[in-house]
């Protein structure tokens, strides 16, 4: 396929443009609407080329209602063949089976029995009975110690600010941080069944559920591809997909992005609030609205500071602490220039999903295998998109076998570090040029 850079240049032929990608807002309802209307899933659930019935499983199954019940008429192989390491719920799928679908899949994504993704998953069932249960624990450690720190902190940031200005925002940066690793750690849980801690991400005013579709669904599973909503809902501020017409504004993107970085939670939580107001695409006011207030009001009542002031100060922590969640993760692996984006040249036009997923990241190679940068900073992030349903604390005893399953097929997990993934991200906002992954010209 010769290159083609205009704006809406997809890669795969097979891929057909996501139609609601430009439709405001960018949510991940619109991002789930525009699949039903694209994947050929008949108001079923598509896996392959099959369809399934799966409305008697919904509650039944063992991962949560939310995941079977939000896909209904959506094509969910990718998230099928990679949230599940056990053999079980292939066993279960025939139970289900109503017919063939009609249309070809528009994803390109193989999953090969003798292939990359699915030779490499076997092995890594294989080991999983070999790394300890209570190595979790220290996930749950890690995410509860975080909590008691921002029940500390926050009414202390408030304290602060009576004593001096230095110690006041002092506080408040660190009380930021701690609230964004607290997220970060929520989102090492949301990939899974349901639990407490999941609920711990809409501290910042996001929430958990949109996220397991416009990031666990979307992002993970067709990464940097145009169905990727991540990129399109940072888009027009931030342009990382390649295109031959990008503005010279949106090439500078460095000079102004951490202006978004730090605006992003505000923006977020106001917009949830809305789309939960107005009833975006079936979605509804509820409690869990309420948990970003939780942190204000601990404020208020333990601070000792009048309302306004409050208020203030919770808003200002939000600023550093969205900004700390969006540097770590937007260094994460995939915003690199060295990386496969839409409208690149893929090594394959039907690609399998595990060399994708090499192809679209690079890892952090100072946070790889640290734990506590793992999960506090989306490390290991390479292993946790192939594995996401694997706690981050599990992550580090598989690199052994996947470095040895990429030299079997002659792959390689690139490496740089965090200082050279800030700059390397700036580079792809300005990169227009295509990557050619077929004939590894870069
Ligand atoms: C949108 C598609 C689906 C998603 C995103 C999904 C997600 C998940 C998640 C997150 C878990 C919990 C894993 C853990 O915490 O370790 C899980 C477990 C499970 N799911 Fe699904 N699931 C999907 C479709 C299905 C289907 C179609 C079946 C079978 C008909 C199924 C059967 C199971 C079973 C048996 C388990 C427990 C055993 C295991 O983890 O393999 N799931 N799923």
């Amino acid at each position: 396929m010769a290159p083609n850079t205009e704006r809406h240049q997809i890669s795969f032929p097979r891929l057909e443009y996501p139609i609601l990608r430009e439709v405001m807002p960018k949510s991940a309802h619109n991002w789930l609407k525009g699949k039903r209307m694209q994947d050929g899933a008949e108001d079923l659930w598509r896996i392959h080329d099959n369809l399934y019935d799966l409305t008697d499983f919904v509650t039944a199954h063992p991962g949560g209602t939310y995941w079977i019940s939000v896909t209904k008429g959506t094509d969910i192989t990718e998230a099928f063949e990679t949230h599940h390491l056990k053999g079980v719920a292939e066993t279960l799928l025939p139970n289900y089976y109503i017919r063939k679908a009609t249309k070809p899949r528009s994803h390109p994504f193989t999953f090969k029995e003798d292939g990359f993704y699915k030779t490499l998953k076997l092995k890594v069932m294989a080991q999983l009975p070999n790394i300890p249960k209570d190595l979790r624990k220290k996930s749950d450690f890690v995410s509860d110690s975080l909590l008691l720190a921002l029940i500390i902190l926050s009414p202390m940031s408030c304290w602060g600010w009576t004593q001096s200005f230095l110690l006041g925002a002092s506080l408040t940066i660190l009380n930021g941080l701690v609230l964004s690793s607290i997220i970060t750690c929520a989102h090492n849980y949301f990939h899974r069944s349901d639990s407490w801690r999941m609920y711990l991400f809409n501290l910042g005013g996001m929430s958990y559920s949109d996220w397991r579709i416009s990031h666990a669904m979307s992002h993970h599973l067709h990464t940097n591809t145009a169905q990727d909503v991540e990129l399109s809902m940072i888009e027009p501020f931030l342009q990382f997909l390649p295109y031959k017409d990008k503005p010279i504004w949106a090439q500078m993107g460095a000079f102004y992005y951490p202006f978004v970085y730090g605006a992003s939670f505000l923006v977020l939580f106001v917009t949830e609030l809305v789309l939960c107001a107005t009833n975006h695409e079936g979605k509804s006011l509820s409690w869990k609205n309420l948990i970003p207030f939780t942190i204000p009001t601990w404020m208020y009542l333990m601070g000792g500071l009048p309302l306004h002031w409050t208020i203030a100060i919770w808003l200002l922590t939000m600023i550093p602490a969205s900004l700390f969640f969006v540097i770590y993760g937007l260094t994460a692996g995939h915003h690199s220039h060295r990386n496969f984006f839409e409208g690149d040249v893929p090594r394959d036009e039907n690609i399998d999903w595990g060399l994708h997923q090499l192809d679209t990241i690079v890892e952090r190679i100072d946070y790889a295998g640290n734990h506590f940068k793992s999960i506090t900073r989306f490390g290991d992030h390479a292993l946790h998109h192939l594995f996401p349903t694997l706690d981050h604390a599990e992550l580090n005893a598989l690199y052994p076998t996947l470095f040895e399953h990429c030299e079997k097929f002659e792959s390689q997990l690139k490496t740089n570090t965090f200082y050279e993934a800030l700059i390397s991200a700036s580079k792809q906002l300005i990169r227009k040029r295509p990557n050619n992954f077929r004939d590894k010209k870069f």
